[in-house]
């Protein structure tokens, strides 16, 4: 279980959430929403160490975060990556296997195997020598899902896996996704499409600059909660009359 305590983060001076406290259980998979600048990816990059926090802890089974970030893998949004570097598919799920090899192993015939063994599995063995610039962007995401596999990481965090893919790549991606949890990893996703919150989620965390409701998707996922976080007109098209008032 990651549990997130007493954690502020802000840029410059201004806080995007003060004293967060929530917690993701091991053998689910928790969404995370909340409206644009809610704070979501923030939150993630600080569950990542990868921006300063003011205050607060992380932690994994009560070990500091800090001490076993190889654990976790994290597939960032493509927004974020830069496709210009010259390098093939079966390169970039391989760099998935360097933090369980160290410094001073190179990858070998072992995780070759490996990672293509996950590309086949996510549907990709034909693109394994194309190069990761010219794919299509469900090809790309399934490339980064396959490189979180081959991490073999405790933790998988992913940020908005199901943005511009079809409806096949994101089943693709959940099928795994259920596999990881069955094997009992801790899986986070931030997430936007909120018809899909209760199929795809066992647990929900609902941000706007601080957590405003988290537990099990049937008791958080309420037009009460939805209101508080997005607005009245949201929580009443998702739900009939009679839901938005109870
Ligand atoms: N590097 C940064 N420097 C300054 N402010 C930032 C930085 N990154 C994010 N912010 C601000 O912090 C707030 C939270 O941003 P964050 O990216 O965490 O939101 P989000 O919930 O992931 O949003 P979205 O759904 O739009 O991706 C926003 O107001 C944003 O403008």
């Amino acid at each position: 279980m990651l549990t997130i305590k007493n954690l502020t983060v802000a840029y410059a001076a201004t806080p995007v959430f003060t004293d967060v406290a929530v917690t993701f259980p091991a053998g689910k998979i928790t969404g995370i929403i909340g409206p644009n600048g809610a704070g979501k990816s923030t939150l993630i990059k600080a569950i990542l160490g990868l921006i300063k926090v003011a205050s607060g802890t992380v932690a994994y089974n009560d070990q500091p975060v800090q001490a076993m970030r190889k654990r976790i893998a994290y597939v960032e949004q493509r927004k974020d990556l830069d496709l210009t570097f010259p390098i093939d598919v079966l390169a970039v799920v391989m760099t998935g296997t360097y933090a369980k090899l160290g410094l001073f192993r190179n990858p070998g015939v072992a995780e070759r195997q490996a990672s293509l063994a996950a590309l086949a599995q996510v549907g990709l063995s034909e693109f394994a020598h194309r190069q990761i610039g010219q794919l299509s962007g469900g090809q790309l995401q399934r490339v980064f899902v396959a490189r979180a596999m081959v991490q073999e990481a405790d933790i998988v965090i992913l940020d908005e896996p199901f943005v511009g893919i079809d409806l096949p790549s994101e089943a693709a991606i959940m099928a795994i996704l259920q596999a990881w949890r069955a094997a009992g990893k801790t899986i986070i996703v931030v997430h936007h499409d909120l018809n899909k919150v209760t199929t795809y989620f066992d647990e929900l965390v609902i941000m706007n600059h601080g957590i405003i409701a988290a537990g099990p998707v049937a008791e958080v996922y309420t037009a009460r909660n939805l209101t508080a976080a997005f607005s009245a007109d949201l929580a009443n098209v998702l739900f009939t009359p009679a839901e938005a008032t109870s």
